[in-house]
């Protein structure tokens, strides 16, 4: 099968997500034994919009954040392209919020203060997310938050209009100018779409909601939605300065990061800038990788400078990772 490609370097497992033309399968990572989700893309179905995937393979590259799913390689043959992409063990922010009906207010701002933190980084690197919603929100093994853009609708501001464009967002989360098909700024749309998000996280059910699409539009156009009773004064201000139908009396995200609700119980603004952005590669790992290849610890660290996503780059990535939890980080039949 065309998963020979991934022979010695990953063993694939259960499938963990389907999309449009897209599914994600757990995979593990043989020399680490680490889990990865292995989101597998059949070129043929893309068709048209394949230069279109390719920019969102370039984005990723280019996004490093804590709080942004990372892409560790990439491996392309003739019809199918495979990203290896970090797994999420606690699942979707989804279920976290419908197992427990809703969160308290100290828990829905230590996650909406990462969300904000992600969102943040992205609009600063000149994307728009457009699909800001709880099941693109995944949960690590530490209880953090990891945004991904399952359905590739990110794009760079002005980017190339394809038919994903159309069928991109839930309308649940759509701002109003988005869905009455007007000219919108990706940014400003993420901000409603915030709006929504933090309802979702403090109440357990949206603001806007209804069996009839035309309804639910109409529901969204006219901005209206009920609070209830044990939202605190401070987070229906922020949810008043989210959910403006009109983009241009909405909070901005820079205003965002020290919005009163936000502060509360911390003393610093909401930080976007990846702080532990160090361009010095770390030792251990690259020994450990130099050891196990027998190849010298220059060729290493070129290959790594090189962002080519291969699978050196991955390892390198993964025990780095191991390492930041603690874990050792023994390359298997290392003997
Ligand atoms: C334990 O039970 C569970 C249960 C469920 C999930 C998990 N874990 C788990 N970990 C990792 C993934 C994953 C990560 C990244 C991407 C991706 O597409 N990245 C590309 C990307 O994020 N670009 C991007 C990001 C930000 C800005 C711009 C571009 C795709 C999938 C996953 O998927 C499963 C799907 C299922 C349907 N809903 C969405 C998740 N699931 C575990």
């Amino acid at each position: 099968s065309s998963y020979a490609v991934l022979e010695g370097q990953y063993t694939l497992h259960e499938t963990i997500g389907t999309g449009g033309f897209a599914k994600v399968k757990l995979g593990t990572h043989v020399l680490t034994g680490d889990k990865v989700a292995i989101k597998i893309m059949d070129k043929r179905l893309l068709g048209e919009d394949l230069p279109r995937v390719k920019l969102e393979i370039e984005a990723l590259k280019e996004l490093s954040h804590q709080h942004i799913c990372k892409l560790y390689q990439k491996i392309e043959i003739e019809n199918k392209i495979f990203l290896i992409l970090e797994y999420c063990p606690g699942g979707e922010l989804f279920d976290y919020i419908v197992e427990r009906d809703r969160l308290e207010e100290k828990e829905a701002r230590v996650f909406f203060r990462q969300i904000v933190s992600a969102v943040a980084y992205i609009h600063n690197k000149g994307y728009a997310h457009r699909d800001l919603k709880p099941e693109n929100l995944l949960l690590d093994d530490e209880q953090n938050l990891k945004l991904i853009d399952f359905g590739l609708c990110a794009r760079p501001k002005g980017g190339m209009e394809t038919h994903l464009e159309t069928c991109c967002g839930s309308p649940a989360y759509a701002a109003p100018e988005l869905i009455s098909g007007q000219e919108y700024l990706g940014n400003e749309a993420d901000i409603w779409s915030l709006g929504v998000l933090l309802f979702a996280l403090l109440c357990g059910y949206l603001p806007f909601d209804d069996d009839n699409v035309s309804t639910l539009y109409k529901k969204i156009q006219n901005g209206e939605y009920e609070c209830p009773f044990w939202l605190s004064q401070k987070s229906k201000q922020l949810l008043h300065r989210l959910l403006q139908v009109n983009p241009k009396h909405r909070i901005t995200v820079t205003e965002l990061l020290t919005d009163p609700w936000l502060m509360e119980g911390f003393t610093e603004p909401v930080l976007w800038k990846n702080p532990f952005k160090t361009s010095k590669l770390d030792e251990e790992c690259l020994i450990e990788l130099s050891m196990y290849y027998g190849k010298p610890r220059t060729v290493i660290v070129e290959e790594i400078m090189q962002r080519n996503f291969t699978y050196i780059s991955a390892t390198y990535s993964l025990l780095l990772q191991r390492k930041a939890k603690g874990q050792r980080i023994r390359l298997e039949s290392d003997t």
